[in-house]
């Protein structure tokens, strides 16, 4: 793959920053070598001491005073090498890459830390996106995706999809007004990126299909795109065999894969993944070393003690558990939404996520239902208009969240929600 061709001005221009590199490399080195070049502060002027969280299991992670250190310290821009390393191998054993065995120049399967998969996220968009050009997703879509993608200056093109995710004849329509055999000539407005949420997607609980994504893998390589698999829910799919992922059909290098910890182990610990081929993974790290520095080591360094004492079989039983969770969530919306709003909406029961995607039937627009209606019957969801690439347009859909209410605080603002559709019809 001929990666440059991916990168703005702005991310190919981007150099090592000396500093860091002088930081990994006295990080690497052996304890007998006396630095004076890391402007790091002196650690034993920090406040802090030590720290002894407890983990529900009974576990302890702690922290003692080296530990301490060490986690109040800077750290390398890719993340602490025992997080990457664990990860590493997670991703290798959940996905089998094809590109876990490529050379660098081949697009080597690589990874690095960010802080959150929106940091990932909003990095990997600018290093590949440039004003004016052609960007492909399916909306609706993430929020944060939009307001990540938008200010950017491209020109978001919808994919149809369906409940099953990207509906690749739509991709192929889309895709027809190109040549395939001109997208590399100077000028080509060909787009470069595709970007989806292929498991419980946010907002429509959609869940792609294995053999759309070998179909939308395929239309990629014909037209040499890019794929970021923005996926944090891919470890709340409630039906096992998960979905295989794009990473696992990668035999091109040409995925980006953005994973989270967010909705499985701490969504304000902010620890997400990048995990795509090396020369564009340098490139997001080059970002961090330029902005964040790094995620931080204490986060980092917490939430590696835990996985190393759970190991890979620990840390998927207790996947098991928070998939219980949201599996009893979900069935308790879908039981409400059959009793107070059969008559008044529409939806399909996602099979993995936290968020149902429902059509009322008999409203253009839920804008103002939602804004002003719902918060005076108290009750609260999120009008659809939001997900679109055009949120002024009239959407008829609302988005309801079953990770924090409980059934029967579920079932109480269904039964407000229909009462107000019925008062406003
Ligand atoms: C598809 C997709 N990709 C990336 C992210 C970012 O997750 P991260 O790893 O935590 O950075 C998300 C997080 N989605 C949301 C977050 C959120 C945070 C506060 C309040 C509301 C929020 N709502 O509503 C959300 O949907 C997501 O759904």
């Amino acid at each position: 793959m001929n990666y440059a061709r991916f990168l703005t001005a702005v991310s190919a221009a981007r150099k090592p920053s000396p500093i860091r590199m002088l930081t990994e490399l006295q990080q690497r080195s052996p304890p007998s070598l006396i630095s004076l070049a890391g402007g790091a502060p002196n650690p034993n002027t920090f406040p802090f001491q030590s720290a002894s969280i407890q983990v529900k299991n009974g576990q302890t992670v702690t922290f003692d005073e080296a530990a301490m250190k060490r986690a109040l310290q800077y750290s390398a821009s890719n993340g602490i090498p025992e997080l990457l390393t664990w990860m590493k191998n997670l991703q290798k054993n959940l996905h089998n890459p094809p590109t876990a065995s490529y050379s660098v120049e081949k697009g080597q399967m690589d990874m690095c830390v960010t802080t959150g998969s929106q940091e990932g996220l909003c990095k990997v968009f600018e290093m590949l996106v440039n004003p004016g050009d052609n960007v492909l997703l399916d909306a609706p879509t993430y929020s944060g995706t939009l307001a990540a993608l938008q200010p950017l200056g491209c020109n978001l093109i919808n994919v149809p999809s369906d409940q099953h995710g990207m509906i690749p004849a739509a991709l192929k329509e889309v895709l027809s007004q190109w040549d395939p055999s001109e997208v590399h000539k100077p000028g080509s407005t060909a787009p470069k990126i595709l970007y989806t949420i292929p498991n419980g997607g946010n907002p429509t609980g959609a869940s792609m299909t294995a053999e759309r994504k070998r179909e939308v893998y395929e239309l990629a390589r014909q037209y040499d795109m890019l794929i970021i698999e923005d996926d944090p829910y891919y470890f709340l799919q409630f039906e096992k065999p998960w979905a295989p992922t794009f990473l696992s059909m990668d035999t091109d290098g040409r995925i980006i894969r953005t994973d989270s910890f967010s909705k499985i182990l701490s969504s304000g610990l902010r620890i997400g993944f990048v995990t795509g081929p090396k020369p564009l993974v340098d490139r997001v790290v080059l970002h961090i070393q330029a902005s964040t520095m790094h995620t931080s080591t204490f986060t980092q360094l917490m939430v590696s003690q835990l996985l190393h004492s759970w190991g890979q079989e620990g840390f998927l039983q207790h996947i098991d558990r928070v998939i219980e969770f949201y599996r009893i969530q979900r069935d308790a919306m879908i039981g409400s939404a059959d009793k107070w709003l059969k008559d008044v909406a529409e939806w399909h029961s996602p099979s993995a996520g936290m968020f149902l995607w429902m059509k009322l039937k008999s409203v253009a627009d839920t804008q103002q239902l939602i804004m002003e209606k719902a918060l005076e019957k108290e009750v609260l969801l999120v009008p659809g208009g939001v997900f679109m690439i055009d949120s002024s347009e009239p959407c008829p859909y609302v988005r309801a969240a079953f990770s924090l209410s409980t059934p029967e605080q579920i079932d109480e603002a269904f039964r407000r929600l229909a009462s107000l559709i019925k008062d406003a019809l």
